[in-house]
């Protein structure tokens, strides 16, 4: 459907947005690994829990997440049009008008917090509520202009949603949990780091202060090294705690056997072509892939034991 700007009496003109453009909106592919590490938390949770209302919980994690991608290019709309990447979203490539974003972000804040609320419990909703505020706020608005290391604080929002799974059965928050948005959270700057090594010269062009435009290559290979250090024991911790039993265990070793050598390859290297950097690549598809194994593996392991 063609997207026609219509004039309204005294206001800007207003884009009839379609519907595929809001789907666009909520970063849909990104959107699966939130949604599986939600429903991990979910499933792993001690507890019963009817299914139509695991649903409805995963839902609102979904839809929480749609809003504050929502709300990002909301916001980032004249930064997403300076780089290749972005340029064709929505906003930037004005397919859609800003108005009509605020609303639909601000309203599917609202929606999928109230509907966790009542459907599941208000500890889940208030968790959801700070993950989409610390996306939207903290990352977003406060950080990502500023500083280099605005993804390691401002990830925290990614490492939420298994909190939130695991919350919504039991009404609580247990070690597991914990031990889960730990692993998210270190997992966040190898995942990120790697990507921006190679679509460097598109932050540069926007001005934000991604870690390789600001230190420099060098230095972010080492700190991807350094957080991919910290990330493995992270990924062990549920083992060692006894949280998790063998099945996690081996998943985890092997994983994280696997992740610690890609790391390597890119901490040791000196290139700076992007065009050159398939260590790079394979490490930022592998860091997502290694996520949904191990989550995958929690989950396997608690029914197994159970
Ligand atoms: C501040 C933290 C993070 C940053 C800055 C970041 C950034 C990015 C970027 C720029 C991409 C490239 C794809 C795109 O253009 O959207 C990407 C891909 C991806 N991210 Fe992240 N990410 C972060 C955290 C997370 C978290 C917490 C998850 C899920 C648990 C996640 C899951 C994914 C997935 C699944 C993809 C691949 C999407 C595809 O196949 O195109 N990311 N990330
Ligand atoms: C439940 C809930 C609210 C979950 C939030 C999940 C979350 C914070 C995921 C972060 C993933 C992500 C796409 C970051 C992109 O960073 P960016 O916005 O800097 O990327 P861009 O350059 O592509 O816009």
């Amino acid at each position: 459907m063609a997207s026609t700007p219509i004039m309204t009496e005294g206001s800007a003109p207003v884009i009839p947005a379609h519907w595929r453009d809001f789907v666009a909106l909520t970063k849909p592919r990104v959107m699966t690994l939130v949604v599986f590490t939600g429903l991990c938390g979910l499933l792993a949770a001690p507890g019963h829990i009817h299914p139509v209302l695991a649903f409805t919980a995963i839902l609102c994690i979904a839809l929480g997440a749609g809003a504050a991608a929502t709300l990002n290019q909301w916001y980032e709309a004249d930064i997403d049009a300076k780089m290749k990447r972005t340029a064709n979203r929505p906003l930037p490539a004005g397919r859609m008008d800003r108005q009509s974003a605020l609303h639909f972000g601000v309203g599917l804040s609202f929606f999928s917090v109230l509907l966790m609320g009542v459907a599941t419990n208000w500890l889940a909703a208030a968790v959801l509520t700070v993950s989409i505020l610390f996306y939207v706020f903290v990352y977003t608005i406060w950080l990502k202009p500023r500083t280099a290391q605005n993804i390691v604080i401002g990830g925290a929002a990614g490492a939420f949603p298994p909190v939130i799974g695991w919350a919504a059965v039991t009404g609580d928050i247990g070690a597991l949990p914990v031990a889960l948005f730990m692993l998210i959270f270190f997992w966040t700057p190898p995942h990120f780091w790697a990507l921006a090594l190679f679509v460097k010269t598109d932050y540069a062009a926007a001005g934000i202060p991604m870690l390789p435009v600001v230190s420099g290559e060098v230095a972010t290979r080492r700190q991807i090294w350094f957080y991919t250090a910290i990330m493995a024991v992270a990924a062990m911790a549920p083992v060692l705690l006894r949280l998790t039993g063998p099945i996690y265990g081996t998943t985890a070793l092997l994983g994280t056997a696997l992740f610690v050598a890609l790391a390597f390859q890119v901490f040791r290297r000196r290139e700076s072509d992007p065009a050159r950097m398939t260590p790079e690549k394979r490490l930022f598809k592998y860091s997502v892939l290694y996520l949904f194994l191990l989550f995958g593996a929690v989950v396997v392991d608690r029914w197994v034991a159970a």
